[in-house]
Parts: structure tokens; C-alpha cells; sequence
């Protein structure tokens, strides 16, 4: 058994994660934190949980670099909000901890670029270098050899996984690309904030975050990185009355000569062999990936205008976050990258 601590556990994501683990069967969960609920047993604050073998006596303990270190622990999942991943990360790693981080605290390369995406400055800008970036199917051999693991962002996996492959192939007008993405409300976190109230979310669609979300910084890197060329997207996030998922439309013009069958191909030969990516011919409907780690991908070609639309969907908090952070620790821990996943 692998002992394990999952700091903000409490949260969407770390919910998630304490019920991806407690049936992995590969690992023991050695500690949870929490401030506000520090003291309390488990079962009493996620009751999901509740009388699971795997959650034992459990209690919260606060959340501080000590705390965790002091379980024993020889992973720790954070799910943090950003900024606070890379205080925990600096001790932990030090203490021999090897780090799967839900944040967006080591998915960027680059300190300055963080610092404009973010508004603030990077609290452990050596480790940027040392982090791989967590999405397995693009990034496997770099996460099996890594201590620190960044997991993709939400939105990031549902727009990378389809983009990648087509950009690695040369098959893209690489200045072409425009995105269109709902999330469920459960993306904003488990925070108390008017805007995601019941009453202002049901029944509603709006964008938010425009014209320059903070993921961009993430999704350009990775695909400039596949492109081998500066990409520079324009994305449009919306808010979705679903608790769970997210649904992306991606619009590109394929480059000249390049067929539908020839995008269809290299999307096939990209993802035949991967257990958690459906590329298919049937629209991806986030009803069929909610509490499952798959991202559902199709392509159409709009013949009159020439444009390819690519379609994904995921769940936030799975592949999105917990799902995808429990599959990049499978490959670090070196067990087989489905477990506690199927
Ligand atoms: N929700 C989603 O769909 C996704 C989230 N993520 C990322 O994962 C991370 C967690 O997100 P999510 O689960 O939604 O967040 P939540 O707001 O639901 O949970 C945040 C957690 O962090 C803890 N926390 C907050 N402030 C502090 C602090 N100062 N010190 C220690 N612990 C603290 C909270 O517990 P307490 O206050 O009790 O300490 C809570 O457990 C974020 O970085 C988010 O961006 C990534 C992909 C998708
Ligand atoms: C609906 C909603 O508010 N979604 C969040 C998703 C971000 C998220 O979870 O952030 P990271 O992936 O960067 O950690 C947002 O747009 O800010």
C-alpha cells in the first residue's frame, strides 16, 4: 500500500479524489486536511464517505506543510486554490514527498508569464522547470519520471486533447483556432459566492471571464509546444446550469489539402490505444462522461465554410481534476495508469 494525504480534501476536487482512492486499492489514505473542518471525522463533513473502509477513523487535521508531512505520507495530492500549491510544494518536496498539484501553480513554464495570467508573482519560480505538465496522453514518459505533476487545468484537457494531435500532425492553420466552452458550476469550487448561487446559475447560460481567461496561458503553451510555432487562440468560457461537466466546441480551418479522413485519422491513431479518450463519430453529450475519467471527442467538417469543428467533453472534476490527477499519480507510483479509474 502506497500512503497517500490529500490537502483540501474538503473542497469539489478533493472530494473527488477521497472517493477515487478510497477505491483504488493500491493506497491508504494517511491524512486529509482541512482548516475549517480540522478535528472533525471525515464521514461527518463528506458523508459519501461515511463507514468506507478506506476513510477508517479519519479526521481532518489543519493544512500546513507540517501537517502533512507528519502522515507519512509519500504522495500529497493538493487541491488548493492557486497561488497556495507552490508554499506547500517547496517543504513537501524537500521532506522527500513526490506532489500531484490540481492547481494551475506549475502548469506554466515561464514565471512571467504566470505573473501576467495570474496578477501575482510566482512563489517558487525555480520548481516551474522541474514540473511535468499533466495530461498523460500528451505528456506520459515526462509524469512516470517526475516528482512534481501539475494536472491540466479543466478547461486545458478538454480543448488539448483534440488540438494536440492535429497540431503535432501540421494539419491546422495554426492562426485559425477559436473555442467555445461550458463548464458546470461545481469548476467555480466549493466557495461561497453570489454569482454561483442556485437562483443566479439555474435555468442560465452566460460567458464569463472574457477575452482573457487565465487557461489561455496554459492551452497556448501546450499548443505552441505541439505546433512547434507560436499558437494564439481566442476562447469563450461559459457557465452551464449542470452541476458537473464540460462541453468545448473548437472551430480551425485545416490547412490546404487536408480532408476530414485525414483528421480523422490521425485523431484514430492518437487515441486508439488510450483507456480514457473516445474519439468517435458520435456528438460527445456530457451526460455519458459525468463521473467517468473519459473525454468524448467527434469532428464534423462544415463543408460550405471550410471550417472543422471538434467537439469534447469531460467531466470537470474528473478528468478535468481529481480523475486525471489519481491517473498522472498512477503512472508516477508506477501502477497501472487505470486503476481506481474503470
Ligand atoms: N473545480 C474544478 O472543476 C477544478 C478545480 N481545479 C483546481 O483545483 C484546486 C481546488 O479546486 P476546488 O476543489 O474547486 O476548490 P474548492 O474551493 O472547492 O476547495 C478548496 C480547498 O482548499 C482549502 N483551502 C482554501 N484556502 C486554503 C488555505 N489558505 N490553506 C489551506 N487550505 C485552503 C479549502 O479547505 P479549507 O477552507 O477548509 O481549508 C478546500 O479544501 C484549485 O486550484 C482549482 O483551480 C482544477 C480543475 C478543475
Ligand atoms: C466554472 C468556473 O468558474 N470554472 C473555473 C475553472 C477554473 C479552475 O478550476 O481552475 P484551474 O483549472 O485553473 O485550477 C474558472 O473559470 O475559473
Amino acid at each position: 500500500m502506497t500512503d497517500v494525504a490529500i490537502v483540501g480534501a474538503n473542497g469539489y476536487s478533493g472530494e473527488e479524489l477521497c472517493s477515487l482512492l478510497a477505491r483504488h486499492g493500491g493506497v491508504r489514505i494517511a491524512g486529509v486536511t482541512s482548516r475549517q473542518h480540522a478535528g472533525k471525522p471525515v464521514g461527518s463533513i463528506l458523508p459519501r464517505l461515511k463507514g468506507h473502509p478506506a476513510i477508517r477513523d479519519l479526521a481532518f487535521s489543519n493544512a500546513t506543510a507540517d501537517d502533512v508531512i507528519k502522515t507519512g505520507a509519500k504522495y500529497a495530492f493538493l487541491a488548493l486554490p492557486h497561488g497556495l500549491a507552490a508554499e506547500f510544494a517547496l517543504p513537501l518536496l524537500n521532506a522527500g514527498l513526490k506532489i500531484v498539484d490540481l492547481s494551475a501553480d506549475f502548469r506554466l513554464r515561464e514565471a512571467d508569464v504566470f505573473q501576467e495570467f495570474y496578477g501575482e508573482a510566482h512563489a517558487a519560480p525555480e520548481l516551474l522547470a522541474h514540473a511535468a505538465y499533466g495530461i498523460p496522453e500528451i505528456w506520459r514518459e515526462k509524469i512516470k519520471a517526475a516528482t512534481l505533476v501539475a494536472s491540466a487545468g479543466c478547461y486545458p484537457t478538454s480543448i488539448l486533447l483534440p488540438l494536440v494531435p492535429l497540431l503535432r500532425a501540421g494539419q491546422i492553420v495554426t492562426d485559425s483556432i477559436a473555442v467555445s466552452s461550458a463548464s458546470g458550476v461545481s469548476g467555480a469550487g466549493r466557495k461561497a459566492d453570489v454569482a454561483y448561487l442556485y437562483a443566479e446559475c439555474n435555468e442560465s447560460l452566460r460567458a464569463y471571464g472574457l477575452p482573457k481567461h487565465r487557461h489561455l496561458s496554459e492551452i497556448e503553451q501546450e499548443l505552441t509546444f505541439a505546433a512547434g510555432e507560436k499558437v494564439v487562440i481566442t476562447f469563450v468560457p461559459h457557465l452551464a446550469p449542470m452541476t458537473r461537466g464540460i462541453h468545448t466546441t473548437t472551430f480551425a480551418k485545416p490547412k490546404e489539402g487536408v480532408s476530414l479522413a485525414a483528421i480523422k485519422e490521425t485523431l484514430t491513431q492518437a487515441y486508439a490505444n488510450e483507456p480514457f479518450v473516445r474519439f468517435g463519430d458520435t456528438l460527445p453529450d456530457t451526460k455519458n462522461v459525468v463521473g467517468t475519467n473519459y473525454c468524448d471527442i467527434a469532428a464534423r467538417l462544415d463543408e460550405r465554410t471550410g471550417r472543422l469543428i471538434l467537439l469534447s467533453a469531460e467531466d470537470n472534476l474528473v478528468k478535468g481534476a481529481a480523475g486525471q490527477a489519481v491517473q498522472c499519480f498512477n503512472l508516477m507510483a508506477g501502477f497501472p495508469e487505470t486503476q481506481g479509474l474503470l
